[in-house]
C-alpha cells in the first residue's frame, strides 16, 4: 500500500487506542515470584522488598497502591530493570524467565519528574521523536499521521504548538507518555503518573492511560491516594505494604476481599483509601492477615472479580506464549547511529539558536570582558616598557577561556544528564552518537563567543596584525575554550549542580598555578616532578601558545616610549627567554592542546557512559562513597 493510501486510512481511526502506523508489537505478560530486595549501607542493610508476587497483563491497566515508603517505587524501578543490584527473586515474560536486556528494548518507563527537552513545541518533541525512534525506512508522510494519532490519542492537539515549558503540569504528563508511546512499547512503567494534577486531569491521564492499555500494551503505574472514580477506572489493583503484596485483584474486589477478613469498608469510604489505611495499620494490625490472604501475590482469586472484559486486538496470548513471538520480534533502535546523530544535531542546534535570552547573555557577557580586558591592557602589544604586562594580557586571555566556557556547562549539564538518563534508558538513541551531536553542537557558538572576546581584545591591546599571527593566537584561544567546555561536562557528567559548581573552579585553581610555575626564572628547568605536573595543564600549554603566537621569531624589537629611559624587554628573543620559554613552538602546542581536547572528550564520554550504565568498578565506586558519606554523616539513609 503506498504512504498516501496509509494516511486516508489512518485519519479514519484517528482517536483510537490502537495506533495504526505504529510498529505492531507482540503483547507481554509479566509476572514475578519471591522478589526480594534489599539495601545495604555501610554494614548495615534494608530489606526492601519481601518475597512478593504478582502478575501484571497486557491489555490491563494496573495500579501499584501502598502507604508512603511501602516500597511501590522500588518494585517498579526493579520491574521495569532501572534498579538491578540487590534484587533476588523470578521475574518472568509471557511465562518464561526475563532476559532483562530484551525485556529493556521491549519497556518504557515514565518517571516522577517530567523531563522534557526545552524550546522546542509539542510537535518538535513528537516528531524528534519520531525520526530517533521510527528511523527513516518511515516515511515523513506517515511519520506526521503517527504523530497525529498519539496527539490526538493523548489530548495535546490543542498544546501541539506550545513551547514544551510552557505547558501546564498534566500536558507536561501526557507528553512524556506520547513521546513514549511512539514504537508502540509493550509494556509501560509509570512511577506516580497523577502526581500534581487535579482531579480532572488525573482522571483524563487515567483513562487515557486505560485506553493505551487496551491496544494490547501492559500499563502499570504506581499511585498514592486514587480518588474513588479514579480507583474503578483500574483493571488492577496491587497494594504494597512493608513490602509485602496486601491484596491483588481487580478493584470491584477490594471491598468483598476486606469483607472476608471481617474489615468492611464504610459505604461513604473510598475503597482506595480504607485499603491502604488498613494496610498500613491505622485500624489495628492487620497487614500479616492480608498479606496471608492473598498468600503475599501468589492467589489469583480476585483477578477477575467483577471485571471487566479485555478485548485483546493483537495477537491472543495463547499464541505469544506457544511460540516465543516476543524473542523473535525486532527491538533494534529505528535509525542508525548517523542518523541518531543528524537528528541529535539539529535537535541541539534548534534548541541553542532558541534559547535567545543565554544567547544573548553570552554576546553581552563576552563584549563586557573584552572591553574590560582591552582597556585594562591598553596599546600594551607594542610598547616594550609594557611587556610584563602584555604577557598577562596572554594570561588574562587564558584565563577568560577557562571560565567563561566552563561555568555553563557546570550549571546546565547535570539537569541534561537527568534527560539523557530517561531517554537514553528509554532507547531513543545509543550515546556515541548523542555525545558526538553535544560536541560539534556546541563547537560552533563557542569558536562564534571566542571570536567576540578577541575581535574586541587583540587590536586595541595592539597585538601584531600580521595574519599568521592572528590566526595562530586565535585558534589556541579557541582550543582553550573547548578545552575548558569539555572539562565543565567531564565534571558535571558524574556530579550534581552544586557538586559540580564548587569542583569546577577548584580544579581551576591548581591548573592556573601550574600554567605559571617556573616562569621568571629563565631556561633553568623546574624540579622533574614539577615539570611533569606542569605539563598537566592545558593553559600551560595556552598561555606558551599564546606567547609562542605574538613573540614567536621573526618579530622586530618593540618599541620603547621616549618618556621611559631604558626598556628592558625591547627585544622579545630576552623576554621570551626570561620566560621559561624560549624552545616553545607553536605547532608542539597546538599538537597537545588537540590530543588534550581529544582526551577529554572521550573521558567526558567514559564518565556519562558510566553514569547512565555503571559498570562493575564504578558501582563499587558508588558503594564506596555511599559508605564513607553514611559515616560522615552518622546517620542511616
Ligand atoms: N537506596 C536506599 N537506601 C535506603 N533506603 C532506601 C533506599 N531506597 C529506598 N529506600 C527505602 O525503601 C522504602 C521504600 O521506598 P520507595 O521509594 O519504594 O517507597 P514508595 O512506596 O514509593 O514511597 P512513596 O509513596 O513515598 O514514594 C522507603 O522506606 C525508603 O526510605
Amino acid at each position: 500500500m503506498s504512504d498516501g493510501m496509509e494516511v486516508v486510512g489512518a485519519t479514519r481511526v484517528l482517536g483510537r487506542a490502537h495506533l495504526s502506523h505504529l510498529p505492531q508489537r507482540p503483547p507481554v505478560n509479566l509476572s514475578f515470584q519471591d522478589l526480594s530486595y534489599t539495601v545495604t549501607n555501610g554494614k548495615r542493610s534494608k530489606i526492601i522488598l519481601r518475597s512478593i508476587n504478582g502478575e501484571f497483563r497486557s491489555g490491563q491497566l494496573t495500579a501499584i497502591l501502598g502507604p508512603s515508603g511501602a516500597g511501590k517505587s522500588t518494585l517498579l524501578n526493579i520491574l521495569a530493570g532501572y534498579r538491578v543490584t540487590g534484587a533476588s527473586g523470578m521475574i518472568c515474560t509471557n511465562g518464561e524467565p526475563r532476559n532483562l536486556k530484551q525485556f529493556r528494548k521491549l519497556s518504557r518507563y515514565i518517571m516522577q519528574e517530567d523531563l522534557l527537552q526545552p524550546y522546542i513545541t509539542v510537535h518538535e518533541a513528537m516528531l524528534i521523536a519520531a525520526d530517533l525512534k521510527l528511523g527513516t525506512g518511515i516515511s515523513r508522510q506517515k511519520k506526521l499521521v503517527i504523530v497525529e494519532e498519539i496527539v490526538q490519542l493523548l489530548r495535546l492537539s490543542k498544546a501541539k504548538n506550545t513551547a514544551t515549558e510552557k505547558l501546564s503540569g498534566g500536558e507536561r504528563k501526557r507528553l512524556s507518555i506520547a513521546l513514549e508511546l511512539l514504537n508502540n512499547p509493550p509494556v509501560i512503567f509509570l512511577d506516580e503518573p497523577t502526581t500534581g494534577l487535579d482531579d480532572v486531569a488525573s482522571s483524563t491521564c487515567v483513562s487515557l492511560l486505560k485506553r493505551v492499555a487496551r491496544g494490547g500494551r501492559t500499563v502499570v503505574c504506581s499511585l498514592h491516594t486514587p480518588s474513588a472514580r479514579l480507583f474503578a477506572e483500574f483493571d488492577h489493583v496491587y497494594v504494597v505494604t512493608d513490602g509485602r503484596c496486601a491484596y491483588q485483584g481487580t478493584s470491584g474486589g477490594v471491598v468483598p476481599f476486606l469483607n472476608e477478613l471481617q474489615l468492611p469498608c464504610p459505604t461513604t469510604y473510598n475503597p482506595a483509601d480504607f485499603i491502604i489505611e488498613v494496610s498500613s495499620g491505622e485500624y489495628g494490625p492487620h497487614a500479616d492477615r492480608m498479606v496471608a490472604a492473598v498468600e503475599n501475590g501468589r492467589c489469583q482469586r480476585w483477578r477477575d472479580y467483577a471485571a471487566d472484559e479485555v478485548v485483546y486486538e493483537d495477537l491472543e496470548l495463547e499464541q505469544l506464549n506457544a511460540g516465543g513471538v516476543v524473542e523473535k520480534h525486532s527491538y533494534k533502535h529505528g535509525s542508525t547511529a548517523c542518523e541518531q546523530f543528524l537528528v541529535l544535531l539539529r535537535r541541539m542546534l534548534l534548541q541553542t539558536v532558541r534559547n535567545k535570552g543565554y544567547l544573548w547573555l553570552r554576546v553581552g557577557l563576552h563584549l563586557f570582558l573584552g572591553f574590560i580586558i582591552a582597556l585594562l591592557f591598553f596599546k600594551m602589544g607594542y610598547d616594550a616598557s609594557k611587556t610584563i604586562f602584555n604577557f598577562g594580557f596572554c594570561y588574562a586571555c587564558i584565563i577568560a577561556m577557562l571560565y567563561i566556557p566552563m561555568m555553563p556547562v557546570l550549571l546546565a549539564f547535570p539537569k541534561e544528564v537527568q534527560l539523557v538518563k530517561r531517554e537514553y534508558f528509554n532507547r531513543w538513541y545509543g550515546l556515541k552518537p548523542y555525545y558526538a551531536a553535544l560536541v560539534v553542537s556546541r563547537t560552533p557558538a563557542t569558536i562564534f563567543f571566542s571570536l567576540i572576546y578577541l575581535c574586541i581584545t587583540y587590536p586595541l591591546t595592539s597585538q601584531p596584525m600580521e595574519l599568521p599571527r592572528v590566526a595562530m593566537f586565535t585558534a589556541i584561544c579557541i582550543m582553550v575554550a573547548l578545552i575548558s567546555e569539555s572539562m565543565g561536562t567531564v565534571i558535571s557528567s558524574m556530579l550534581s549542580v552544586v557538586n559540580s559548581v564548587f569542583l569546577g573552579p577548584a580544579l581551576s585553581v591548581p591548573l592556573m598555578l601550574l600554567a605559571v610555575y617556573g616562569i621568571g626564572y629563565g631556561d633553568v628547568p623546574p624540579p622533574f616532578i614539577w615539570k611533569l605536573a606542569r605539563s598537566c595543564s592545558f593553559l600551560r600549554y595556552g598561555i606558551e601558545g599564546l606567547v609562542a603566537a605574538i613573540y614567536g621569531p621573526p618579530r622586530d624589537d618593540l618599541i620603547c616610549p621616549d618618556h621611559v629611559d631604558y626598556c628592558e624587554y625591547k627585544n622579545v628573543n630576552y623576554f621570551v627567554k626570561l620566560m621559561g620559554m624560549s624552545g616553545v613552538s607553536f605547532w608542539a602546542d597546538f599538537g597537545v592542546l588537540t590530543m588534550m581536547l581529544l582526551a577529554m572528550n572521550l573521558a567526558g564520554y567514559y564518565l556519562l557512559r558510566q553514569r547512565l550504565s555503571p559498570n562493575y568498578a564504578f558501582r563499587a565506586i558508588k558503594v564506596i562513597g555511599n559508605f564513607i558519606k553514611t559515616k560522615m554523616s552518622g546517620t542511616y539513609h
